[in-house]
């Protein structure tokens, strides 16, 4: 059997599987592994492994993005194992380890929001991730936004930590496939899109944008509906919808036609140009740029002598500017989310998030 699904398999043979999802479309992987008890041995595995090598059709992406999470959760138990067994090996040990069930769901301290100097600063904390977007960090960031637009702070900014501003949506949601199938996967990643980007349409204060390094997709769409984007001179802006098989979401197809002209647009949205911050600043994405060095420094105390005029008058002024276009905002979200669910459902879409996924696992 050729492909991913036959490198991934290889890969899958390093342990025992204890995972309840169900294999299907893939008869020969035929496992219904529903806890400890049921847990394929090292040998039904092998036997799964031949199985699969002797497979002469493709068993199709689905399965692949299956095998990937469980390649994935496999990973991660062994790790945990390994944690363990360093830890039980000095009995000195004070580190408590918590079992994963009753740790804090993922991505829960992926998204830090503080409050400080009337600006409240919502930070992208996976720097190990590049800032990637989990689904949970979605939800995180509409809450979060939710309650800055109530509380007594009068700017809001959005950064990341580490090196990264943000490296767009986490590729591995599309392994985190429900019941469903892969179609409700892409309507319900159609409804949390939507929503998302409804609240950056609607946030009724200063929204500021501190870019502390390379941004790529979504994370920098979403930059047409800010109102101010300070960005240090060593990130760049990146779209590849057309490489990953999607198509433009956070209203890009409106806002940055508008500010940059269709041409320049296009160049970003349809055939994936990355700009360098001067770029993006002279077409009018990007406020101003600083020096990476003074960066932290000059934003900050810029944003903090802003955060010191009076916030109604800011919230006013702000809903002045953008009110107008807001229900047009709301329409062209609703439309690029709809388009984008079909395309989640694409071969080339499929195809692309596949081969990111098999890099990423070095199979
Ligand atoms: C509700 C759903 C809404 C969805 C809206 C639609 C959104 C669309 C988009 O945002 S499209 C853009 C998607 N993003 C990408 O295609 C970027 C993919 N990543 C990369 O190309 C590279 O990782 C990089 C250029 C960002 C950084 O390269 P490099 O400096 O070489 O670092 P690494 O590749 O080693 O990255 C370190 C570590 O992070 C993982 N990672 C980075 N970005 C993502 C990502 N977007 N999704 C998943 N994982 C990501 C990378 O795999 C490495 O992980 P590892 O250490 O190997 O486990």
């Amino acid at each position: 059997m050729a492909g991913v699904a036959g490198r991934l398999a290889r890969l899958w043979c390093s342990g025992a599987l204890s995972s309840p999802l169900q294999v299907t479309r893939f008869p020969a992987l035929q496992l219904h592994l529903c806890g400890p008890a049921m847990r394929a041995s090292q040998k039904d595995f092998e036997n799964a492994l031949n199985q699969v090598k002797l497979l002469k059709k493709d068993p199709g992406n689905e399965v692949k993005l299956k095998l990937y999470a469980l390649y994935k959760q496999e990973t991660a138990r062994r790790n945990y194992v390994d944690l363990v067994s360093s830890l039980s090996a000095s009995s000195e040990s004070s580190i408590q380890v918590t079992p994963a069930a009753d740790r804090k769901q993922p991505g829960s301290d992926a998204l830090v929001v503080t409050s400080q100097d009337g600006i409240t600063t919502i930070t992208l904390n996976r720097p190990d991730k590049k800032n990637a977007l989990t689904t949970q960090m979605y939800h995180d960031i509409i809450l979060a936004l939710e309650a800055a637009s109530k509380d007594d702070s009068a700017i809001t900014v959005l950064t990341g930590n580490g090196d990264y501003y943000c490296s767009g949506n986490d590729l591995t949601n599309f392994t985190d496939i429900p019941p469903g199938g892969v179609e409700e996967k892409a309507r319900s990643g159609a409804v949390l899109l939507r929503d998302f980007v409804d609240c950056f349409i609607d946030f009724p204060k200063p929204l500021v944008a501190v870019v502390n390094g390379p941004a790529v997709g979504i994370s920098v769409t979403i930059l047409g509906l800010f109102d101010i984007v300070y960005a240090t001179d060593r990130a760049t802006f990146h779209t590849p919808f057309s490489h990953l098989g999607q198509s433009p979401e956070g209203c890009s197809s409106y806002t940055f036609p508008k500010i940059m002209g269709p041409s320049k647009a296009t160049e970003m949205l349809v055939f994936g140009k990355k700009l360098t911050a001067r770029e993006a600043c002279t077409q009018g994405l990007v406020t101003e740029v600083f020096p990476d060095s003074t960066f932290q420094k000059e934003v900050w105390v810029r944003l903090k002598a802003y955060s010191k005029l009076p916030p109604n008058a800011m919230r006013i002024s702000k809903q002045v500017i953008r009110n107008t276009e807001k229900e047009k905002l709301h329409a062209i979200n609703a439309e690029e989310s709809n388009v984008l669910r079909e395309r989640w459902l694409s071969d080339e879409c499929m195809n692309a998030v596949v081969s990111f996924l098999s890099k990423k696992a070095k199979l």
